[in-house]
C-alpha cells in the first residue's frame, strides 16, 4: 500500500484547476476524482480545463462540484477529454495561458500526462511562476523517476487479453504473428507484454536492429525447431509501418507471418484495480504537495513509494529500458 504524504496546507490556494493532456490513459478519470474531491474536502474550489493545453488557452475552463465526478471511477477515457496543443510549445501562448489562469483566480495546476505534457507542465512554471503539479498520465510508462504510470496496467492487460487470443489461432494454423503494440518511442509497453504472453522475440526502439538480421535470427529459431507457431511483439517504434516492413522481409527471406497491430484498443477501456488505486493515491497527493507549496515535481512511484520528482529531470531525461526483460523473454520461449 502506499503511504500518502504528510504535508499541512501552507499556501493561500483557494482554487486550483486540473487538466489531462497527450494521448488518455485508463485510470485519468479516477486520478481526476482524486484531485477534485482531496481539494473540496480541504475547502478549496476545483476547476477543470477541457481538452489539455488547448483548452487552456481559449479559457475552455468550469467549476467542478463533487457531483461531477461521480461514477468515474471506473471509466476508461477522460471526462476532461484530451489533446496534442503544438501552440503551446510558444512560450508567447504560455505567458497568455497564465493570464487566464489568473483570471479565474486559480492558484495551482494539477497536468495529468505524459512525459511531453509534463515538459509543458515545466515551462509554465518556469516563465510564468504558476504553481504546477504532474501526475503520470500515459499508457507508455515511459516517464523518468517512476516505475509506474497511471494507465499502463490496464494497457498490459488490454493488450495481453488480445494477444493470448491470437495465440489460439496461431497454434491452431502452426503460424507466426507479429504483434504490433503501442510505443512510439519506448519498448516499456513490448517489454513487458512480451514477458507475459510468452513471446518468441520481442523488438523495441531502445535496441539496435536491422529487419535483416531479424529475420535471420528468426529463420534459426524455427530451423532449431522450436515449435511451429509464435508471437513476435514489435513495438510501434518512431517510423509508422515497422511491423509491415518485418513481415516483407520475413516473405523476402522464405517465412510468412500474420500482422495484427493492436492500436487505440490499448489506450482505451475500463482502468484496472490496480490503476484506480494508483490515480486515487497519486490524485490527493498531488493537491497535499501543492497546497503545501510544493511546485514544478511530478508525483510518481519510486520503489513502491509516492516520491516527489522534479519536472526539469523530467524534460532531461530518458527513462531507460530495462533490456534483460527482452533477454528473459527469449531465454524462457527456449
Ligand atoms: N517541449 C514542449 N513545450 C511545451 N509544451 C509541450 C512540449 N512538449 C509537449 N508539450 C505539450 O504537451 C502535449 C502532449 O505532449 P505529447 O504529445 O508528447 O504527449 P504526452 O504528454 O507525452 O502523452 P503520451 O506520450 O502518453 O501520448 C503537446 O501537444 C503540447 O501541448
Ligand atoms: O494516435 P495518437 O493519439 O497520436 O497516439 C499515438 C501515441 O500515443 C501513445 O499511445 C501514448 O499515448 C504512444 O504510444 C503512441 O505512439
Ligand atoms: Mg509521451
Amino acid at each position: 500500500m502506499y503511504h500518502l504524504p504528510q504535508l499541512k496546507k501552507t499556501t493561500q490556494i483557494n482554487a486550483i484547476a486540473v487538466m489531462t493532456s497527450g494521448g488518455d490513459s485508463p485510470g485519468m478519470n479516477p486520478a481526476i476524482r482524486s484531485v477534485t474531491r482531496a481539494a473540496l474536502n480541504q475547502g478549496v474550489r476545483v476547476f477543470g480545463i477541457n481538452r489539455g493545453y488547448s483548452g487552456l488557452i481559449i479559457g475552455d475552463i468550469f467549476e467542478l462540484k463533487s457531483r461531477n465526478v461521480t461514477n468515474i471511477v471506473q471509466r476508461g477515457g477522460t471526462i476532461l477529454k484530451s489533446d496534442r496543443c503544438e501552440a503551446f510549445k510558444d512560450p508567447v501562448v504560455r505567458h497568455q495561458a497564465a493570464e487566464i489562469l489568473k483570471e479565474h483566480g486559480i492558484g495551482g495546476l494539477i497536468v495529468i500526462g505524459g512525459d511531453g505534457s509534463l515538459t509543458g507542465a515545466h515551462l509554465l512554471f518556469h516563465e510564468t511562476g504558476i504553481p504546477v503539479i504532474g501526475l503520470p498520465g500515459t499508457i507508455d510508462n515511459d516517464i523518468y523517476g517512476t516505475d509506474d504510470t497511471i494507465g499502463f496496467d490496464t494497457a498490459l492487460n488490454t493488450a495481453l487479453e488480445a494477444i493470448d487470443k491470437i495465440r489460439d489461432t496461431a497454434i491452431s494454423h502452426e503460424r507466426i504473428f507479429l504483434v504490433e503494440v503501442m510505443g512510439r518511442n519506448s519498448g516499456h509497453i513490448a517489454s513487458q507484454v512480451g514477458v507475459a504472453c510468452g513471446a518468441e522475440m520481442i523488438i523495441v526502439p531502445e535496441i539496435d536492429f536491422t529487419l535483416e538480421t531479424l529475420s535471420f535470427t528468426l529463420a534459426n529459431q524455427r530451423a532449431e525447431g522450436r515449435g511451429s507457431s509464435g508471437i513476435i511483439v514489435v513495438a510501434e517504434g518512431p517510423r509508422p509501418g515497422l511491423t509491415y516492413r518485418l513481415a516483407r522481409q520475413l516473405e523476402i527471406d522464405g517465412q510468412t507471418a500474420g500482422v495484427c497491430i493492436l492500436g487505440h484498443i490499448q489506450r482505451g477501456g475500463q482502468p484496472t484495480g490496480h490503476d484506480r488505486v494508483l490515480a486515487s493515491c497519486l490524485g490527493a497527493a498531488a493537491v497535499t504537495y501543492l497546497l503545501a507549496g510544493e511546485t514544478d515535481i511530478m508525483v510518481g512511484i519510486k520503489n513502491s513509494k509516492i516520491t516527489a520528482i522534479p519536472l526539469l529531470d523530467i524534460m532531461e531525461q530518458k527513462k531507460p529500458l530495462n533490456p534483460e526483460l527482452v533477454q528473459l523473454a527469449q531465454l524462457l520461449h527456449k
